[in-house]
């Protein structure tokens, strides 16, 4: 079985809302991230300010304290919540509470994000997941989109009824967490030789979710339709590529919403699904990006030269004024 290979660039000038002097901050998007423990800071950095490279409004980071001062030292763009913890720092007795404390601190915030990132730098803590796992359960009550990566898969393959069913929710598995999930859910071995009817399997037997599939091409599917992003990247593979990608599918899975509820049925669209749209539209972008700093960058090519090359990315695709 092939994949359909997107006309991603039409799909991004759809869905790219026009800058226009009526509209108020939030409404081109105002993103969380929830990730950031003792050992990564990085991942939900990039996640969360590649979001504003695209072109949020406001982009948020739920971290643990240790990790806050560290993310709101790289940007004061980023706005930052020192609420998640992890077991080391917590003692049995109190678990119960700061549970209660931790989700009563994101509820207090959540009705206003039009997508959460889950997982970038979040770490394995026991503890921390169970507090993750509410966190998504009331980000579904509320309808509201979830890009889940990194550790949020790793929660996710040990929990799928966590995603199951909701069709607001995108996986974006790496090589790593792609063979998890397989191992898990369909209990075989990754197959290279059919991946599209793999990856087509693997989101029925989820139900209702969308995979990104990342690596060489990009697979994306809703267990419907096979699409492909394989425009030209790079051939770095520094770490920190998949946070891009999952801030940049957050704000184009919120544009892509956007504009399928103002568009209804005019729109010129084929696949009406925003997820798969916000999923195509991030990965073009990441790659074309990741393209770009690699003409000026070659071997020394970081994920914060990638970043530096979004706006320019979408400017050409996507001019801001026109
Ligand atoms: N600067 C940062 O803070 C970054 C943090 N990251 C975070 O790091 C966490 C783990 O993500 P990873 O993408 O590393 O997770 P993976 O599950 O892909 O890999 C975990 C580690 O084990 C190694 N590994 C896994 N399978 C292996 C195998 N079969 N053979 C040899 N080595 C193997 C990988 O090289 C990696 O270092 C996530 O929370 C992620 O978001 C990454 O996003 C990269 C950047
Ligand atoms: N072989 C490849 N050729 C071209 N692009 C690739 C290749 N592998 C991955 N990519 C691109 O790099 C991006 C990140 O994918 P990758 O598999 O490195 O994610 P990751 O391991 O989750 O990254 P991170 O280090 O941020 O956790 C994706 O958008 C994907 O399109
Ligand atoms: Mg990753």
């Amino acid at each position: 079985m092939q994949s359909v290979e997107v006309d991603a660039e039409n799909i991004i000038r759809a869905i790219t809302p026009a800058l226009d002097s009526s509209r108020h901050k939030g409404q081109a998007g105002n993103i969380a991230v929830i990730g950031g423990c003792r050992e990564y800071t990085g991942a939900p950095y990039f996640a969360a300010i590649s979001a504003l490279k695209i072109g949020a409004d406001l982009s948020h980071v739920f971290c643990t304290k240790d990790a806050a001062h560290v993310i709101k030292s790289y940007s004061p763009e980023l706005i930052v919540h020192p609420v998640l913890e992890e077991s080391y720092n917590v003692r049995e007795e109190d678990k119960k509470m700061i549970s209660s404390k931790v989700l009563a601190e994101v509820d207090k915030w959540i009705e206003r994000f039009n997508c959460l990132v889950i997982g970038p730098g979040l770490g394995r803590d026991p503890f921390l997941l169970d507090c993750v796992s509410e966190i998504m359960r009331h980000a579904r009550q509320s309808n509201i989109p979830i890009v889940i990566d990194g550790d949020g898969l790793f929660l996710v393959t040990n929990n799928l009824d966590l995603v199951s069913g909701y069709a607001l929710a995108v996986l974006t598995p790496n090589v790593n967490e792609y063979k998890r999930l397989v191992q898990k859910v369909l209990s075989s071995e990754v197959n290279d030789e059919d991946a599209t009817q793999q990856v087509l399997s693997l989101a029925k037997q989820i139900g209702g979710v969308t995979i990104l599939k990342k690596g060489k091409s990009d697979i994306i599917n809703d267990g419907d339709t096979v699409k492909s992003v394989s425009i030209y990247g790079s051939p770095r593979r520094c770490g920190g590529q998949g946070d891009i990608l999952s801030g940049s599918v957050a704000v184009f899975l919120s544009w892509a919403r956007q504009h399928i509820e103002a568009a209804g049925p005019d729109s010129n669209l084929s696949c009406k699904n925003p997820t798969v749209l916000g999923s195509i539209a991030g990965s073009a972008m990441m790659r074309k990006a990741a393209s770009l700093a690699f003409s000026n960058k070659k071997r020394s090519t970081v994920t914060g030269d990638i970043i530096e090359c979004l706006g320019k990315s979408l400017e050409d695709i996507c001019p801001a004024s026109s």
